[in-house]
C-alpha cells in the first residue's frame, strides 16, 4: 500500500461513517419494544420538570449528566436531548454534555428546518436527529433527510397525521418513523388517535410511539402492533425515583415482547 492509499484509508475510518448507525439499529426491527428516556428542563405543556435531586447530592439541582446516568443504569436503549432554548430550556451544551455522560445512542431533539443544524448536531454529538413531518413541506424534509444521511445522523421523523406519511412514502434513505401523541399545534394529547394512526401504518417500518406516557398500562395498546420502541420524557422525569420507574417500563416491555 503507498503512503496516499494508507491516508485514504485512515481518513475513511475516521470520517465515512457507516450509516445507518446505532440509533437505527437500536430500534431497526418492530417488536423491540427499547425505550428511548427523554431529558428536558421544562416543556410547554408541563412548565420546569427538572426537579431537586432525588439521586446523589442533595441541594444540588438535577442536571444532564445525573438523569442519563440513571437512564443509562435502568435499562434505556437511547437517550433524546431536548435542544430548543425558549419552550425547553434546552442548549447544544446539553447535547455536548450527554455525549460525555453516556455511551447510548443520543437523539438530538430540536424543530430542524435548516442542514445547519444538521451540522451542528453532528458537532455537538448527536446520533440521530428528530424531522417532524407536520412542520416541513415535502421537498423540504426529503432533502433534510438525504442531507442527515450523508452526514452519518440517523433519522426519527414523526408525524401526528396519518396524512403526512404522504410525504416519506418515496424516501429511500433508512428511518426510524415516530408517531406522536401530542398534537404539536394544540399540546393536546389522544392514544386513541396514535393508536388509530399505528393501525394504518404499514407494519414493517421501525416505528416509535411517543409522548404522554403515565403509566405502565398507557404502552398496552401498542403492544399487539409491535412497535420498535417508546419515547418517553415527563413521566420519567416526574417520578420521585425515575430508575425504578424506568426499570420497571423496560421490564414490562421484556415481558411483553416474548
Ligand atoms: O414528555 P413526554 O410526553 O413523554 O414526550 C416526550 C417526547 O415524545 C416529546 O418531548 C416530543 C415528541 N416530539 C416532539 C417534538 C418537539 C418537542 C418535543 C417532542
Amino acid at each position: 500500500m503507498d503512503f496516499l492509499e494508507r491516508v485514504r484509508l485512515e481518513k475513511e475510518q475516521l470520517y465515512v461513517r457507516a450509516s445507518p448507525g446505532r440509533f437505527y439499529k437500536s430500534f431497526s426491527q418492530r417488536g423491540t419494544c427499547g425505550v428511548i428516556a427523554e431529558f428536558k428542563r421544562r416543556s410547554p405543556s408541563e412548565g420546569p420538570l427538572l426537579q431537586e435531586v432525588t439521586c446523589g447530592a442533595k441541594g444540588t439541582p438535577d442536571d444532564v449528566r445525573q438523569v442519563l446516568a440513571d437512564y443509562e443504569r435502568a435499562g434505556a436503549s437511547a437517550v433524546s436531548i431536548l435542544t430548543d432554548t425558549p419552550r425547553f430550556d434546552g442548549s447544544l451544551e446539553d447535547l455536548k454534555m450527554a455525549r460525555t455522560a453516556t455511551s447510548l445512542p443520543i437523539l438530538r431533539k430540536d424543530f430542524i428546518v435548516s442542514s445547519r443544524q444538521l451540522c451542528e448536531s453532528i458537532l455537538y454529538g448527536a446520533d440521530c436527529v428528530l424531522l417532524i413531518a407536520e412542520m416541513l413541506e415535502k421537498e423540504q424534509l426529503q432533502k433534510l433527510a438525504y442531507f442527515a444521511y450523508e452526514l452519518g445522523l440517523d433519522l426519527l421523523i414523526e408525524l401526528h397525521e396519518l396524512e403526512s406519511y404522504e410525504k416519506l412514502k418515496d424516501l429511500s434513505v433508512p428511518y426510524v418513523l415516530g408517531v406522536n401523541s401530542r398534537n404539536l399545534r394544540t399540546l393536546q394529547v389522544s392514544h386513541t388517535h396514535t393508536l388509530e394512526v399505528v393501525k394504518k401504518l404499514p407494519s414493517d417500518i421501525p416505528l416509535v410511539v411517543e409522548s404522554g406516557v403515565k403509566r405502565l398500562e398507557d404502552l398496552e395498546p401498542y403492544l399487539p402492533y409491535k412497535p420498535s420502541g417508546f419515547l418517553i420524557g415527563t413521566y420519567l422525569l416526574k417520578s420521585s425515583d425515575r430508575v425504578k420507574t424506568l426499570r420497571e417500563l423496560v421490564a414490562f416491555l421484556a415481558r411483553a415482547r416474548k
